[in-house]
């Protein structure tokens, strides 16, 4: 970088040399300028080879890029300014080329210095090179999905370019409009001016409505296909995901990060695309009107983008500390509101206040950083401003009193002058702006190509499943232990018979349940239904013939009716009404305030515990499945309904597992396998264990104390 600075240094007052020459020229030829235009592109073109076979002298013929890039802006900057000032002429002018003002050929200077010091530094910088083209990728692949739109876009982007043009001649039109004020205009010439400023106006704001209406469609439209996909992906994943992922920071990434996501890309690319287009259109009216006002008003540009440069790197860290304090925050909340009950009877709603205010006092500090870093930057960039509008008052008067700027053409030009300046701040802005959501955006894409770390579902739908399960040697660990829960276990669960799986707490026995309802896959052995293993089968039609009832079941808000049916496409009252039958709970469930169209209330909170179970029971039932697991499913059921349950269950010759703490259960079933340390230490009826008097014996007491 050193060895690039210097040989830069030399290039530059090499070239200082060569302008000074001549200058020096033309001073003593007495000429007031070099050859016109052609003179200009003539000295550009031999000062390119001055510069090339210097700079070659200097690195050994290998000069590197930047020297290059320098090189082709200090020889082709002032020809091309040059002549784009002729081209804009509103009257041409024969050209003379410069006259030799030395403070002209030094502006041409400075002029190309800024420009490389701008490229260099934020266009094309080696620094991070691997990150902006990361970024770059990331944009491209998020505006693939605005594909789908691509025809409201073009419509949109018409709409906006036609706006944008007469916006842009709106302020000459006025500037025209008091010019003729002052003048022996005839009345017709001055409503005709005035006719074209309203017509241009009108077309303004048409153009704009429309232009911003089908923007925000485009985007609303959007924000429903991102958040469907993400969704649709998220709900792939396997449990372990939800496990690592809690569900604030998810939350977060498919609402505010996804509406993020399309309104910075829609929205700046519309910003940048307007501001672009307005920017040079400007620019050439303004080069009419006056080409030293427009470069003092230029001189405000690359000072703001280092200025703005500075700002996003210092900020960009606050930002995503900031959505991760949200994130926080709104997880903690979520969590102390839905687990209240707990929180109240334990007495920790001095301890969850405390968390939260924690939580707060860290985002107020992110906040209170981000504060002082906007006002520094708002200051300076102020005080810049400032500075550049006393430079153009004064050279402003200049140019009044010497007759080559009319008052109208002055108005006209501050009218343009502001707009400019915005413009600029715009296309920075949103510049910086999609850069730090490139973070955003790249969250969103790793969970958007996350693939499920666990095995498809197959297409196995058999009419007729007697419903066996093998426990095949199976060792299972969770992602996030390393202790295995599950060593070597093997189990066989018979069709028509309950089998119950009993153990010390620990031993593995809802991870046995875990595996059946596929909730995650062993690391060793196998599970098969049937003899075939469990992923073999279709996700519908596994999920319909193995049901679970847990001993706290989750129920969503809505009716009776609704949870019954959960899943369920094809499901009748009658059938639902017949299932509560079976359990005896028909009588009791139709005599609610609505009967099965009651509202169960968030989480089904209107309903008692064992009213709970019961509907999580019938729910199980009404699948009509061939595997019926009972985790603890009738704890809150009084005896006779366990009774009744139970038999319901066996009568119907489905294959019963029951994962038991109560010895009610266990002594009624006809096997029983004793579980620890997620080994099978014994197995067999409980009179076979209990004569044994091995472990299932001596812990007996202690594993169903209620006896
Ligand atoms: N989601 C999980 N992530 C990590 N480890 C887990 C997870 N669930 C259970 N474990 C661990 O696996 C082991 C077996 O737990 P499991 O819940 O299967 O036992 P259990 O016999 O059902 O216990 P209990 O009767 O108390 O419900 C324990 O050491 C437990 O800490």
């Amino acid at each position: 970088m050193k060895k690039v600075a210097v040989c830069g240094l030399f290039v530059v007052l090499f070239d200082i040399v060569l302008r000074l020459a001549l200058w020096a020229g033309l001073v003593l030829l007495k000429c007031s300028g070099c050859g016109g235009l052609a003179g200009v592109w003539a000295f550009g073109a031999v000062k390119w080879v001055a510069l090339h076979v210097f700079t070659s002298l200097l690195t050994d013929g290998k000069p590197q890029a930047e020297i290059h890039r320098l090189v082709a802006l200090l020889c082709l900057l002032s020809p091309v300014l040059e002549s784009g000032r002729s081209l804009t002429m509103s009257v041409p002018e024969p050209y003379v080329g410069p006259p030799p003002d030395l403070s002209r050929l030094l502006l041409g200077l400075m002029s190309s210095l800024l420009a490389c010091v701008v490229w260099e530094k934020f266009l094309c910088g080696d620094d991070g090179k691997s990150d902006k083209l990361d970024a770059r990728q990331l944009l491209m692949r998020m505006l693939k999905y605005f594909k789908p739109d691509s025809l409201y876009l073009m419509a949109a982007f018409s709409f906006l370019i036609l706006g944008v043009v007469c916006d842009t001649y709106i302020p000459l039109y006025q500037g025209r409009v008091i010019d003729m004020l002052g003048g022996q205009v005839l009345h017709t010439g001055f409503c005709y001016a005035v006719g074209q400023l309203a017509l241009l106006s009108l077309g303004s704001a048409l153009f704009s409505g429309l232009r911003g209406g089908i923007f925000m469609c485009t985007l609303a439209r959007l924000n429903k296909r991102l958040k469907h996909l993400l969704f649709h992906t998220l709900l792939q994943q396997e449990v372990h995901f939800f496990e690592e992922n809690k569900p604030g920071p998810l939350s977060s990434r498919l609402h505010s990060d996804v509406d993020r996501m399309g309104r910075t890309v829609a929205l700046n690319a519309n910003a940048i695309v307007r501001s672009t287009v307005k920017t040079c259109l400007m620019l050439r009216v303004m080069l009419g009107l006056s080409w030293e006002l427009t470069v003092l008003t230029c001189i405000e540009m690359p000072l703001l983008a280092v200025l703005q440069n500075k700002y996003i790197t210092l900020t960009k860290e606050l930002k995503e500390q900031t959505q991760n304090c949200q994130a926080k925050n709104k997880d903690l909340a979520l969590q102390t509101v839905s687990a209240i009950h707990t929180v109240r009877s334990f007495k920790g709603e001095k301890d969850e206040l405390r968390r939260y205010v924690e939580a707060l006092d860290e985002m107020r500090n992110v906040k209170r950083h981000s504060g002082i870093y906007s006002a520094v930057f708002g200051l300076i960039r102020r005080l810049l401003s400032v500075g550049i509008k006393i430079l153009m008052l004064l050279q402003a008067r200049g140019l009044i009193l010497s007759g080559h700027l009319s008052i109208g053409s002055l108005v006209s030009f501050f009218l343009y002058q502001k707009p400019m300046s915005i413009n600029l701040r715009e296309i920075l802005y949103c510049y910086g702006e999609t850069a730090s959501t490139v973070g955003v955006i790249d969250k969103v894409f790793k969970y958007l190509d996350r693939t499920p770390q666990w095995k498809k579902a197959g297409g196995l739908a058999p009419e007729k499943l007697q419903g066996r399960i093998v426990f095949q040697g199976v060792t299972f660990t969770y992602p996030s232990t390393p202790e295995p829960a599950l060593k070597s276990f093997s189990m066989e669960l018979q069709p028509g018979k309950m089998t119950a799986l009993v153990g010390p707490s620990s031993s593995g026995k809802t991870s046995c349940v875990s595996l059946l309802k596929r909730l995650y896959e062993p690391q060793a052995g196998q599970i098969l239904l049937d003899d075939e293993p469990l992923h073999h089968y279709k996700h519908k039609y596994f999920h319909q013939k193995i049901a679970v009832v847990s001993q706290n079941p989750v129920l969503f808000s809505g009716s009776l009716k609704y949870n019954i049916e959960y899943g369920l496409e094809d499901c009748t009252t009658e059938k639902v009404k017949e299932t509560a039958e079976r359990v005896n709970a028909d009588k009791f469930l139709s005599e609610l305030e609505d009967g099965y169209d009651t509202d169960i209330g968030e989480g089904g909170a209107k309903l008692a515990s064992g009213l709970k179970q019961c509907v999580a029971i019938i729910r199980a039932l009404v699948r009509d499945p061939q595997v019926i697991i009972l985790d603890e499913a009738t704890s809150k059921l009084d005896v006779q309904a366990q009774h009744t349950v139970l038999q319901e269950i066996l009568s119907c010759g489905q294959t019963v597992l029951v994962v038991a703490h109560q010895l009610k259960t266990v002594e009624q079933a006809d096997h029983i396998v004793f579980l620890e340390r997620g080994v099978v230490v014994e197995q067999g009826t409980h009179q076979e264990l209990m004569a044994k008097r091995g472990r299932y014996y001596r812990l007996k007491e202690e594993l169903f104390s209620e006896k």
